[in-house]
């Protein structure tokens, strides 16, 4: 039976006001885990309190099945990132990177400086070693602090926000770089981000934190479709929440909403929080904006599950087209750019909108 790398149980931090409160998870080595969350939720204390940095006023940590949970930091090895990167000022880059190394009577040996040479190649830092941090960019520190965490092959990399500073070429060649690092070095990651796009292109799993509790757990793509709550909807930028309710008719389930004018579905059997249609309780629609289709206004009687409606506006990006439209409440329909083109369209016009039943997602309210 494999071992869990990271075992995490009733996790509790208290730090002035603020809680982390019992969190539970598990990764296995392998694992790259995203934690996500608005600012101030708790993700820079819940690393904090892994790495041993934090104390924890109740819970346990285990690290391949042997308990740290009152092991100081250095006796941990793993390795951390910080968004501000945190490096030693009276150190030049090469001294910062082999740091961790020298604390565990690494350094000096060829393989550890071949590794740090192929890193700082890597990270396009090598014209850097002899620089003192303070003559360094934001993104140039942040890619010291990611080879100085990387270097000593930690069994778990903690990373937060380690490449906020970046630009977006960068970026991309970093997220490209942390991924083959697990990859090839089997190291297990956890990555915190505000960046659900970072999410998208890392993370095989996620956990959405809220106010220093986990909110919602799964795969990325999966949490984005089918949020749990209206703060993991909103969080990730749900287009189109609606409020309404879910009507039983025969042996399927429907979406009412618009004072009862308006239905949707039937709704798909996973979509539902139990005994919502029972109670008739209020609740919220998801429809991603790339679920809308959207086409010139049809002629003769409405199909299920397509309205009219009139284009608002338009906002045109490199990609694609984001199209806000009234017409039975509002809504956002987004259209890949030779698509928008090729309907030829303009504001004020009268479009149709339709979903197909399984891009529907409701969460109880
Ligand atoms: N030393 C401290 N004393 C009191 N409150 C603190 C202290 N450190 C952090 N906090 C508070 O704890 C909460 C969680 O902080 P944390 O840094 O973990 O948030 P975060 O999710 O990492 O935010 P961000 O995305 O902005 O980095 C915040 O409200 C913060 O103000």
């Amino acid at each position: 039976m494999s071992q869990d790398l990271l075992e995490v149980y009733n996790l509790t931090v208290n730090v002035g006001k603020f809680s982390l409160k019992d969190i539970n998870f598990s990764m296995g080595p392998g694992d790259y885990v995203i934690i996500l969350g608005p600012t101030g939720c708790g993700k820079t204390i819940f690393l904090e309190s892994i790495a041993g940095l934090r104390a924890l006023n109740k819970g346990a940590l285990f690290l391949n099945g042997k308990e740290i949970t009152h092991l100081p930091p250095e006796h941990r090895y793993l390795g951390f990132a910080y968004q501000d990167s945190l490096l030693y000022p009276f150190m030049s880059v090469k001294e910062n990177i082999l740091f961790g190394a020298k604390a565990r009577k690494m350094a000096g040996g060829p393989e550890i400086l071949r590794r740090m040479e192929q890193l700082a190649a890597a990270m396009n830092i090598t014209h850097l070693l002899d620089r003192y941090p303070r003559f360094l960019s934001g993104g140039e520190r942040q890619r010291v602090s990611l080879a100085r965490a990387i270097l000593t092959r930690p069994p778990l990399l903690l990373l937060d926000e380690p490449l906020s500073a970046l630009d977006q070429q960068t970026r991309h060649a970093m997220q490209e770089l942390l991924r083959e690092i697990h990859h090839t070095e089997g190291i297990g990651i956890i990555h915190v981000t505000h960046d659900f796009s970072e999410a998208l292109q890392l993370g095989k799993r996620m956990l959405v934190l809220h106010d220093g509790q986990v909110e919602q757990e799964g795969e990325p793509l999966e949490i984005f479709y089918h949020p749990a709550t209206e703060f993991v909807a909103k969080f990730l930028h749900g287009e189109n929440l609606i409020p309404g309710r879910v009507l039983r008719q025969g042996g399927e389930q429907w979406f009412e909403y618009g004072d009862g004018d308006f239905l949707l579905g039937p709704l798909p059997k996973n979509c539902l929080t139990e005994g919502l249609s029972e109670s008739g309780k209020l609740s919220t629609l998801l429809i991603r904006s790339g679920s809308i289709r959207l086409s010139r206004a049809a002629e003769g009687p409405a199909a299920a599950n397509c309205w009219t409606a009139r284009i608002k506006s338009v906002m045109i990006g490199s990609t694609h087209v984001d199209v806000y439209c009234n017409g039975n409440g509002r809504w956002q329909a987004s259209l890949s750019l030779a698509e928008w083109q090729g309907l030829d369209l303009r504001r004020g016009e009268q479009v149709s909108l339709s979903v197909s039943p399984e891009h529907l997602h409701v969460i109880a309210q």
